[in-house]
């Protein structure tokens, strides 16, 4: 009840964010329809609560994300702690994990619906909501192959109307759903896949813990070597390449697949 539009503007001041703004709700990682901008945090906050916008980038009932990054993009976590000390004052963060688990917290302010698309993260997670309302929709890591993925992100963008010409498998996920309002806690386990709406204008953040990030880096070196090794597949005939691919989806599912999956 603290985290009015005021308080947060003044608690923060004109410090300078870096935000997504988008046109449309639902933004799109494929065709790119959202720009970055910078605004001082206190005239983003307004701007983030309000429909109609007098002052706007591209249209005058723009949407707008702050997803949190620490100082140096490339070399620093998000950090509320850091990034926004005086609204961190606020925050007591449940001890639901060890202090060493500890990766990174996220801060995320959001106009009223505006949607992300559906991806996953390699660490597990709390979001945290504290003003506002989201709807959360989840699906298991196992139900990957019906999600079209690209990269960690999912091209099936409207997870409610689905062009199921396009993504005929997708009817096959399996659809986990909730809604969070203030106060609410959600636990993300690190590889599922989310797909958040903002209900309405609202603060949340995340903190996410982890193994260490050794995991998630064999990972993208396996998939690198795999990929290598696909390169390699080309060299042969069509019918030799089909049987040797086949040869290794066995080899990857007797060896890898944990067996308690059936
Ligand atoms: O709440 C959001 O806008 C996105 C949350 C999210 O992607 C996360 O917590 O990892
Ligand atoms: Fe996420």
């Amino acid at each position: 009840t603290k985290w009015t539009t005021d308080y947060l503007s003044q608690a923060e001041g004109s410090k300078e964010v870096k935000i997504h703004v988008s046109a449309v709700p639902q933004m799109d990682f494929l065709s790119k329809n959202f720009v970055y901008r910078t605004l001082p945090f206190d005239v983003f906050v307004r701007r983030a609560a309000e429909v109609k916008h007098k002052e706007y980038f591209l249209t005058e009932d723009e949407k707008y994300y702050l997803r949190s990054v620490g100082e140096d993009v490339r070399k620093d976590i998000a950090d509320i702690r850091k990034q926004f000390p005086v609204l961190a004052e606020d925050v007591h963060i449940p001890e639901y994990f060890e202090k060493e688990q500890f990766f990174s917290s996220v801060f995320r302010i959001s106009s009223a619906g505006l949607q992300l698309w559906t991806h996953y993260d390699v660490m597990d997670n709390f979001l945290i909501q504290v003003t506002g309302k989201k709807r959360v929709v989840l699906y298991s890591p196992r139900d990957a192959p019906y999600l079209y993925l690209s990269g960690t992100k999912s091209e099936v963008l409207d997870v409610d109307n689905p062009d199921l010409e396009k993504y005929p498998l997708f009817v096959k996920a399996k659809r986990y759903q909730c809604v969070l309002e203030a106060g609410d806690v959600l636990f993300i386990p690190a590889l599922w896949f989310h797909n958040v709406i903002s209900e309405e204008f609202g603060v949340s953040y995340d903190k996410t813990d982890t193994y260490g990030n050794k995991d998630p880096m064999a990972a993208s070196r396996a998939i690198q070597i795999l990929d290598r090794a696909l390169k390699t597949l080309e060299e042969l005939p069509e019918e030799y390449r089909d049987f040797y691919a086949r040869r290794m989806v066995l080899r990857i599912q007797e060896k890898a697949y944990r067996n308690d999956y059936g």
